[in-house]
């Protein structure tokens, strides 16, 4: 297992994100969104962005997902899509990078064309597969991606509404089952108790994102209550 796995096992990580729409969209805040995820004991941050990263990079010394989400025409695929946005993660000295690993069409290289050459350019950088279904998990398996994760689990087309959680975890634990790879639990995995359980389902660890560092996500979950 890649060093930077160990140190994730059954621990915490928080996604430190806001795009461009976003009110705290601002690489210092995510630097101070991860200082304070770090405070509470977070063991790793996902990050979006060679400037977010290298913020982050600098203010806290915890091991760094990276992605760039960039819209090309014509494909589905935003995180880490291409061989330019894994180079511009690289310039930022990421731990691990994670990409989109569905089996929607890539604007340019393949899957596995991609994996190829990370391999041979960045050997030490480990990869994470962001997966919407089981058939996609067991592919970046075979492919030799260094953990499978939850993520894009009703982010495509064809798990619309989906969610990692739903069936007490039915996907995830076929997952863990089907694959050799850690399986991370990520995406909407909104509450401690919602975490806890994904570990109990096999789940190497948990990421947490919008629960943690998005305010306004935050805020209407209150307000929703209140109705
Ligand atoms: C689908 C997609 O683009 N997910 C992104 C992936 O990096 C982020 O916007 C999410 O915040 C992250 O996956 C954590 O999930 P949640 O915020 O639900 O805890």
């Amino acid at each position: 297992m890649h060093a930077v796995l160990k140190k994730m096992k059954n621990k915490l990580v928080v996604s430190c994100q806001a795009l461009e729409e976003e009110p705290l969209h601002s690489s210092f805040i995510m630097g101070r969104m991860a200082l304070a995820a770090k405070q509470g004991g977070a063991s790793g941050i996902r990050a979006n962005s060679k400037e977010d990263i290298l913020e982050i990079k600098s203010t806290v010394d915890l091991p760094v997902i990276g992605i760039v989400k960039r819209h090309y025409p014509g494909s589905d695929v935003y995180i880490t899509a291409t061989m330019t946005e894994v180079d511009e993660l690289m310039e930022a000295n990421v731990d691990m990078i994670a990409m989109d690993a569905t089996k929607q069409k890539r604007p340019k290289q393949s899957l596995a064309e991609m994996v190829a050459a990370i391999r041979n350019q960045y050997p030490s950088v480990a990869l994470m597969a962001d997966v919407s279904t089981l058939e996609e998990a067991i592919e970046a398996d075979r492919l030799g991606f260094d953990c499978i994760s939850t993520t894009l689990v009703g982010y495509t087309a064809y798990t619309a509404g989906a969610s990692a959680s739903d069936n007490d975890f039915a996907l995830l634990k076929e997952m863990v089952q089907a694959v050799k790879a850690p399986v991370i639990a990520e995406g909407k995995m909104n509450t401690p108790a919602l975490a806890k359980c994904a570990l109990k389902a096999g789940a190497h660890s948990v990421v947490v994102g919008g629960a943690i560092t998005r305010p306004q996500q935050i805020t209407k979950t209150f307000v929703e209550a209140l109705q």
